[in-house]
């Protein structure tokens, strides 16, 4: 199966600024990706490009095997909904819709009329009347009713109150279920998301420190906490990337390879052993340049090292 996306050594500059640093990765079709990274990671960057709304300094990137820009075939597969979506002042959200029907080639009219009541957005009222909350909603009910070969939300949910959020999560997961696609969700709410997320991207710094699937994530980060020799003992076998003394024992969360035979082996060094979970891996690889939050002792490797 050939990828959707295919990113060959892509660098951009602002200036003195290098937002995207010789970054290379594939995304495989059909599958939900969280492309994760702390705030200036190089997110809305990499998904401008992808879009053909930016351009990059130097490397490639194909979609649907081709370059994006200006590009009829390509575009017309990809639907972009980012966190400050703006509409011409005059539409009304059923003008909003209608563009959205004649832009993308897979739109479901019936689907977007549902969405539209699941989130209580009135038809007739100018968006220039929107409440926040509500225009986050308009722009997720085009991403989903879009039904884009492609489809990419950068943080969709600017003002989005906790309800709103978990239909959006309900509704994209049951339709991608019935109507697979390639679906690339930035976001900061990891926690929320990480149920939904089948493969990592995880972006710090205009690099790319995880490209994984989210399963095979959950059994390669664990957290052991007992006595300190026996978390020295478990984390040899790993690279640290935090840890915490509290007393005589030790909490330390691992990256490793660690197999099925890991919680045996914690439970024969007198250790507790729980899966870390997403938004524990994306803080851990992300706070600190050693891969150690500060004040965390142990031996360990760079980010670089513990995210191979
Ligand atoms: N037009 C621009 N001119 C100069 N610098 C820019 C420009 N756009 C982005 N940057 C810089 O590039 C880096 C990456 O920004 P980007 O918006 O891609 O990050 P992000 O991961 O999407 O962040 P966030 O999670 O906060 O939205 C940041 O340092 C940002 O300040």
């Amino acid at each position: 199966m050939s990828p959707v996306v295919t990113v060959t050594d892509l660098t951009k500059r602002y200036r003195d600024v290098t937002a995207l640093d010789g970054i290379s990765f594939s995304l495989t079709e059909n599958r939900i990706h969280g492309l994760l990274g702390r705030n200036g990671a190089g997110k809305t960057t990499l998904m401008q490009i992808l879009t053909a709304q930016n351009f990059a300094t130097s490397g490639d990137v194909a979609v649907f095997g081709q370059h994006p820009y200006e590009n009829e075939r390509v575009l017309s597969r990809i639907s972009f909904i980012k966190e400050s979506q703006t509409y011409p002042s005059n539409l009304r959200v059923s003008h909003v819709l209608r563009a959205g029907g004649l832009v993308h080639p897979g739109w479901d009219e019936e689907f977007a009329q549902r969405l539209i009541d699941v989130f209580q957005l009135p038809r007739q009222r100018n968006v220039r009347k929107l409440s926040r909350g509500m225009l986050s909603s308009l722009g997720i009910v085009v991403g989903l009713a879009s039904r884009a070969p492609l489809t990419f939300f950068d943080e969709p949910y600017l003002g989005l109150d906790a309800v709103a959020r978990q239909l959006f999560y309900d509704h994209l997961l049951a339709d991608y279920t019935e109507h697979p696609r390639t679906i690339v969700l930035s976001t900061h709410l990891i926690d929320e998301v990480s149920d939904l997320i089948e493969h990592v991207l995880l972006m710090d710094r205009g690099r790319l420190l995880l490209d994984v699937e989210a399963e095979a994530l959950r059994g390669q980060v664990v957290t052991v906490s007992g006595p300190v020799a026996a978390v020295d003992e478990f984390a040899r076998t790993g690279a640290e990337l935090h840890r915490v003394l509290l007393g005589g024992t030790a909490r330390a969360t691992v990256r490793g390879d660690f197999g099925p035979a890991a919680p045996d082996r914690a439970r024969s060094l007198g250790l507790d052993l729980e899966a870390s979970s997403l938004q524990d891996i994306v803080v851990r690889l992300t706070t600190s340049k050693t891969g150690h939050a500060p004040g965390a002792g142990g031996a360990g490797a760079t980010n670089e090292e513990a995210a191979r």
